[in-house]
């Protein structure tokens, strides 16, 4: 039971036993309510028969004092294990999203932008707690509840029961019938809204651009309609269900009808009493003011199980796996045969073999689009590639958990990303429990004391987000001084020094040389300069390793590499 729940409302485990609490706590509380009519129907037919003195007031008093305390004591059980419950299964929840994102191959990303999961950790999970604190419980509550009420009415007339129970049914078909219906509608509007959030971050990220090419009135015009079909969305959703829901409650008004036509017509014949058909009347009232409830929250519910599927699309992801400890002997990179492509299927590369030796420099270079960037990224097993082996000191890095295998590298990525935090902490993410000291060394080397100082607070000045008060070159360094700080013996180098001025520069080759010694080092790198005293050059083209060497010997014996030289040398005599 507990694991059904879990799967299908995407659960944890406390959350699953929580959820079935709260629905138990729903049953105790709508039954307690009813408690009170029960009470007043003995009430009446004690004061007809003139038979409340004394000692039947103490009683009714007592009656009316623990139904109180009855109705006091099953709400507050009912709110701590619903709402309380809930709250804290919610953030259960997204850390699960959340650790589960960090866990799947990037391979996923390919297929989802950032709104949709951002939409996914909060929208969903928003939906969600508000079905399984304000819906599931109390419509289980009230369908228990109104089971075990229908069969006590029953053993008073089974007349009169079958004159109030006989249109739950017709209404719950009715709702259960729109369900596919509403679950269409609700999954285009999700889809809508997922378009309109994913239109307006891209708006504000590249507001900039569109200033630049006077396109933000197309872009506008292109945001108002998402805005429109996610508004017609939303409207059609809530008409649906609405439609569905009036219908449901419009049958339940019929059931008082009936009882009240029954109850007197059995009235007239002498076959019931008249407390016994006012209770009914009551009896009927309270049963069907949960269900009117009950029936919207069926709707609402249905209507979460496309929330649910979205999420489950994230926590069902399979997710790369393996050894959580490393045994490479060294550090080399090994590239053997290696095949890999993206999610759009293009291959990308078709047999890519090299070795990136420990202690050496090597350097990928190749035409745009030759794929250095993604063979970086494979040997960090970002992706899992389709075919060959890649190993590290000798191990398939298939075989090793990717959080454990990254222990073993130091990226300095083209995109720096930095939090909206101090530069201490900034460089600190590189190795969480170095020391102030370390942290400032590693600044040192990476060339940002300079700047760094002349900050307000220095090391504990704010950079906000993503770094945005600092330039370009400036972000780069505290991306390299966390390579610094994390030393690990494996260096991945995109691009790093592209955003540095040439004495920055110079100084961050001269602060690189200390620390790739005796270190395994894959540099991406545009410019010829700079590979110029690597190792090892491997050239990428067509989706193999078309030429490797010395760059000496590439010098002499390549093609495509004295070519890039070539070109190279030529732009750098081009000026404005
Ligand atoms: N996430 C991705 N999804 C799909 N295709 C991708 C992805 N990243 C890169 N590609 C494609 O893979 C190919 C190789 O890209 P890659 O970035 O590795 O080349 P590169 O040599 O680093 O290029 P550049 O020098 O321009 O940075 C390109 O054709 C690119 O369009």
């Amino acid at each position: 039971m507990i694991e059904i729940l879990q799967r299908r409302f995407a659960l944890s485990r406390q959350g699953a036993v929580d959820l079935i609490k709260g629905c138990a706590a729903c049953v105790v509380q709508d039954i307690s309510l009813m408690c009170p009519v029960g009470l007043m129907y003995y009430f009446v037919i004690d004061t007809m028969n003139g038979a409340v003195n004394g000692s039947r007031t103490v009683f009714y008093a007592a009656g009316v004092f623990i139904c109180l305390c009855l109705i006091w004591t099953a709400a507050r059980f009912q709110y701590n294990a619903t709402y309380l419950a809930t709250y804290v299964e919610s953030g259960v929840r997204r850390i699960a999203l959340a650790e589960q994102l960090r866990k799947i191959p990037l391979s996923f990303f390919g297929k989802k932008d950032i709104a949709d999961l951002t939409n996914s950790i909060m929208g969903d999970c928003a939906a969600l707690e508000t079905a399984f604190s304000h819906f599931v419980p109390s419509l289980t509550g009230s369908i228990i509840s109104t089971v075990l009420i229908g069969s006590c009415l029953f053993a008073y007339d089974w007349r009169m029961a079958l004159a109030a129970v006989w249109v739950l049914p017709i209404a719950f078909a009715v709702t259960l019938f729109s369900a596919r219906i509403q679950e269409y509608f609700k999954s285009r509007s999700v889809t809508a809204n997922v378009a309109l959030e994913s239109g307006v971050q891209e708006c504000i990220e590249c507001l900039q651009d569109l200033k630049a090419n006077n396109a933000e009135g197309d872009y506008l015009k292109g945001l108002n309609e998402r805005i429109d079909r996610a508004e017609s969305g939303q409207i059609v959703t809530e008409f649906g269900t609405a439609l569905f829901v009036v219908s449901s409650t419009l049958i339940l008004k019929l059931g008082i009808a009936t009882v009240a036509l029954t109850g007197s017509a059995l009235l007239i014949r002498g076959e019931i009493d008249i407390p016994l058909f006012f209770m009914f009347l009551l009896a009927a009232s309270r049963l069907y003011s949960p269900l009117e409830g009950a029936l919207q929250n069926l709707a609402a519910v249905i209507s979460t199980r496309t929330n649910i599927k979205r999420m489950n699309e994230i926590l069902e992801y399979p997710v790369q796996t393996g050894e959580n400890r490393v045994t490479n002997q060294g550090c080399d990179i090994v590239f053997d045969h290696v095949g890999f492509a993206y999610n759009t299927g293009r291959t990308v590369l078709k047999d890519v073999s090299f070795t990136a030796k420990q202690g050496e420099v090597t350097a990928l270079v190749g035409p745009s689009g030759g794929g250095k960037t993604t063979v970086s990224r494979l040997a960090a097993r970002f992706w899992d590639i389709d075919r060959g082996k890649i190993t590290v000191g000798g191990m398939d890095i298939s075989k090793i958990e990717p959080e454990t295998l990254l222990s073993l590298y130091s990226i300095v990525f083209q995109d720096v990303t930095l939090f909206n935090n101090t530069i201490m902490e900034n460089i600190r993410i590189g190795r969480k429990d170095a020391a102030d000291e370390e942290v400032m060394e590693a600044a040192r080397l990476a060339n940002c004391d300079e700047f760094t100082k002349k900050l307000p607070r220095g090391y504990h000045s704010m950079i906000g987000e993503n770094g945005c008060e600092l330039s370009g070159g400036e972000r780069q360094r505290v991306s390299i001084a966390r390579a610094f700080l994390k030393n690990a013996p494996i260096i991945l180098l995109d691009e790093a020094t592209a955003s540095l001025d040439v004495e920055n520069e110079s100084q961050i080759q001269t602060a690189l040389s200390r620390l790739i010694k005796d270190k395994t080092v894959l540099v991406i790198a545009h410019r010829m300069r700079t590979v110029s005293r690597a190792d090892k050059v491997v050239v990428l083209s067509d989706g193999i390793a078309a030429e490797q060497g010395t760059p000496k010997e590439l010098m002499n014996t390549g093609r495509i590499y004295p070519h890039m030289v070539r070109l190279q040398a030529m732009s750098q005599r081009w000026g404005i």
